[in-house]
């Protein structure tokens, strides 16, 4: 296994930037992260894949112009005095609302995990008779009082259903609406796309010596005293509320190694879309529910103190692993809490000898199972969801010695330029019960304009898995016979499709490369090169050493062929060649699936040393060697290189680390990478 040195660790020391004391008189705007990122730190030193740019707009009435679309000119215009006002059925409404209401302030407040809320049925301040419909929710009731908080009364609205969720969003939470095909749409405010650069983990004596800390690692450092500062903000953000979101489910199909999480959040957007992401418990398994392994507390709306030592932006997302908690401050995108519980899992799976994958899994008929391994946007939901085969997950899984398992309920699909046509299974989907994030609709038909990118290029479908229906449910699946890495390679060089030796499969999994263009709209037409570590950096808690080689074991053990795909450009870099057609690449997927693909003619690539196919059926054969695709064959060579010497740039850190007992694993893993 990898040995840790300290100069690794010591590595971080300098990288906490603080944003520049106001001058008096002049306090600034509070800036989004993005914003604060890129005039404060340098690239390089935390992970930096799939941040999103800030939304254009300074409010949130702006933002929700950007939402809505006019409607044609057929629509009737109402006169404004006409119109009644908003009679929501309120009597029934509150009615049913206060029966549901209880408090949960005192057990927020209280700093001890173990004297969480007490789980009781029915409203106690209410006379025996509770409908019948009511009785199967669990209600909290406080237990303690330790705090002035606690005389205010927050309600606690526990693991509501998708429709009542529907309601609590329509009716109080601005930019929510129903679309066309049933599912809510709604928006995430300023921030539309994760903040690694905000995501801290406290360091103690022992997530010291066992995590990966420093230059390339995604855990900023915060000390435990910190932790509670940001901690109490939340908690006293949320008690301050009339209600709060409470969800209780499971991470983990594998039942053996399943973890049970609380979501506490202050939207109903935020308690639908775990809803949709993690395992939904029985009513059985949620009786017997206990105390969470894992407790999230969301408080997006409200920013961290910027003053507060350790921030350097209004955004925090912090882990604390000892006491087996997240605080959110300062984001509403839903995937902060998702991605944070994988990174929970990155920590408490390895532990018990189980591989996480960041990859998209399914299964073929004959029980053969592919993992999809690659960063955002790569592809990883849009390749495992496959007409003519078993969805077992989208994007987060376990590898243990009884084969895989989704570690989510349900999927995450980006949706910019998505139609029917291209992906029915992901179009079908989006439906009652699904959430749309940051998406544009038609004010009147409330139509989803998939190619409309007003609000950001990142918008987002959150739906149960089920709503797929070639869905593998329970989703666990036998040891994967293909490991399929994913790259959108924005230069144009790599080929459509590659087959790896064990040492390249190594490679490229280490340096976790993909190449995409930074948001059409800024005119940028340079590709941005990211290595993302295990193709995930920004989720893994151990050094990425330890994934590469518990993967190279478990390949060995069970016999899994790696393949590179290149899901990018063609033909030439982005800007001049194209994208390589989604049917082309499915064409590519079925042949490594069918295993024809083992059987073909190969030839190896100059300077990357690939060995690619010289047909694929249904592929034109002059795409498979990007050479032949390109036109200009100087300007090829010259990107090529270029490519190559990032990744060996890239791979240089990692040349310390041994794999196995010396340091000639590491040596052949290098070998395999291009020869510069
Ligand atoms: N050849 C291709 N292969 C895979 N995806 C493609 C291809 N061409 C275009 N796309 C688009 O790229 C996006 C891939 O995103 P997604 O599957 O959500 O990635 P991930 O799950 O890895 O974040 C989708 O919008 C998909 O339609
Ligand atoms: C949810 C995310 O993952 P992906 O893009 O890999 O689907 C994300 O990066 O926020
Ligand atoms: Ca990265
Ligand atoms: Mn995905």
């Amino acid at each position: 296994m990898a040995t840790e040195n300290g100069e690794v660790n010591m590595a971080n020391g300098g990288s906490f930037t603080l944003t520049a004391p106001p001058r008096p008189g002049a306090l600034p705007r509070i800036q989004t992260t993005a914003a604060v990122n890129r005039s404060s730190s340098k690239a390089g030193d935390v992970c930096h894949d799939d941040s999103v740019p800030p939304v254009k707009a300074q409010t949130i009435d702006e933002l929700h112009s950007l939402q809505k679309k006019r409607s044609a000119p057929t629509t009737p215009k109402q006169d404004a005095s006409a119109q009644s006002p908003t009679t929501f059925s309120t009597i029934s409404e509150d009615e049913r609302l206060r029966l549901q209401l209880q408090s949960i302030s005192a057990s927020l407040a209280s700093l001890t995990r173990e004297t969480g809320p007490n789980v009781v049925k029915g409203d106690p301040k209410r006379k025996p008779e509770t409908p019948k419909a009511q009785q199967q929710h669990h209600y909290f009731t406080p237990t303690i009082s330790t705090s002035d908080s606690a005389l205010k009364l927050t309600h606690v609205l526990y693991n509501l259903s998708p429709a009542e969720l529907y309601e609590q969003a329509i009716k109080y939470e601005h930019g929510s609406f129903i679309t066309s095909s049933g599912a809510l749409a709604t928006l995430s405010g300023a921030k539309t796309g994760r903040s690694p650069k905000d995501k801290r983990v406290v360091k103690d004596e022992d997530t010291a010596e066992e995590l990966w800390w420093g230059k390339g690692s995604p855990n900023i450092e915060m000390d435990e005293h910190t932790f509670l500062v940001n901690r109490e903000r939340a908690v006293d953000y949320l008690n301050s509320l009339d209600k709060v979101f409470v969800n209780d489910q499971f991470l983990n199909w594998d039942k053996e190694n399943r973890i049970k999480v609380r979501i506490v959040s202050a939207r109903a957007y935020h308690s639908l879309f775990m809803h949709n992401m993690c395992i939904r418990p029985t009513p059985d398994e949620l009786e017997n529910f206990g105390t969470p392994d894992f407790t999230i507390y969301n408080a997006g709306q409200f920013p961290c103190n910027r003053y507060t030592h350790y921030m350097t932006s209004s955004t925090s997302i912090d882990i604390n692993l000892a006491r087996r908690e997240m605080v959110i401050l300062g984001t509403q995108y839903a995937g902060e809490m998702k991605k944070g519980l994988f990174s929970v899992m990155h920590y408490l799976m390895p532990k018990r000898g189980i591989l996480t994958l960041h990859s998209g899994c399914n299964m073929g008929k004959d029980c053969d199972v592919a993992l999809f391994f690659g960063l955002s946007g790569t592809g990883k939901t849009t390749l495992s969801t496959d007409h003519n085969r078993l969805l077992i997950g989208d994007d987060e899984h376990c590898w243990s010695d009884n084969g895989v398992s989704n570690i989510e309920g349900g999927c995450y699909a980006k949706c910019v330029d998505l139609s029917h046509e291209k992906e029915p299974d992901i179009f079908n989907a989006i439906k009652f019960g699904t959430v749309l994030e940051n998406v544009v609709f038609d004010e009147h038909t409330r139509e989803v304009d998939y190619v409309d990118r007003s609000v950001t290029e990142n918008t987002r479908a959150s739906y149960p898995i089920e709503y797929i229906p070639n869905a593998k449910i329970p989703c666990i699946g036998p040891h994967p016979k293909n490991v399929i890495l994913l790259a959108c390679d924005a230069f144009g060089v790599l080929p459509p499709v590659s087959k790896l030796s064990m040492a390249q499969t190594m490679y490229h999994f280490i340096s976790g490369y993909t190449a995409l263009v930074a948001g059409t709209e800024d005119g940028i037409k340079e590709p941005q090169a990211t290595f993302s570590a295990c193709f995930g950096a920004a989720f893994i808690m151990l050094h990425p050493i330890k994934y590469a080689a518990m993967l190279a074991e478990k390949m060995n053990k069970y016999g899994a062929v790696g393949w590179l795909v290149n899901t990018g450009w063609c033909g030439g870099r982005y800007g001049v060649g194209s994208r390589i057609k989604l049917p082309y690449t499915r064409k590519i997927i079925n042949a490594i699936h069918s295993g024809s693909l083992l059987n073909a003619d190969y030839t190896k690539t100059d300077v990357f040393g690939l060995n690619i196919p010289t047909t694929v059926d249904g592929v034109p054969a002059e795409i498979l060697n990007p050479k032949n695709a390109w036109e200009n064959k100087k300007i090829y060579e010259e990107t090529l290189w270029k490519l190559a010497g990032l990744f060996k740039q890239n791979f240089e850190v990692f040349l310390k680390y041994k794999i196995g007992s010396d340091s000639k694993l590491m040596q052949e893993i290098l070998a395999a990478g291009p020869d510069v």
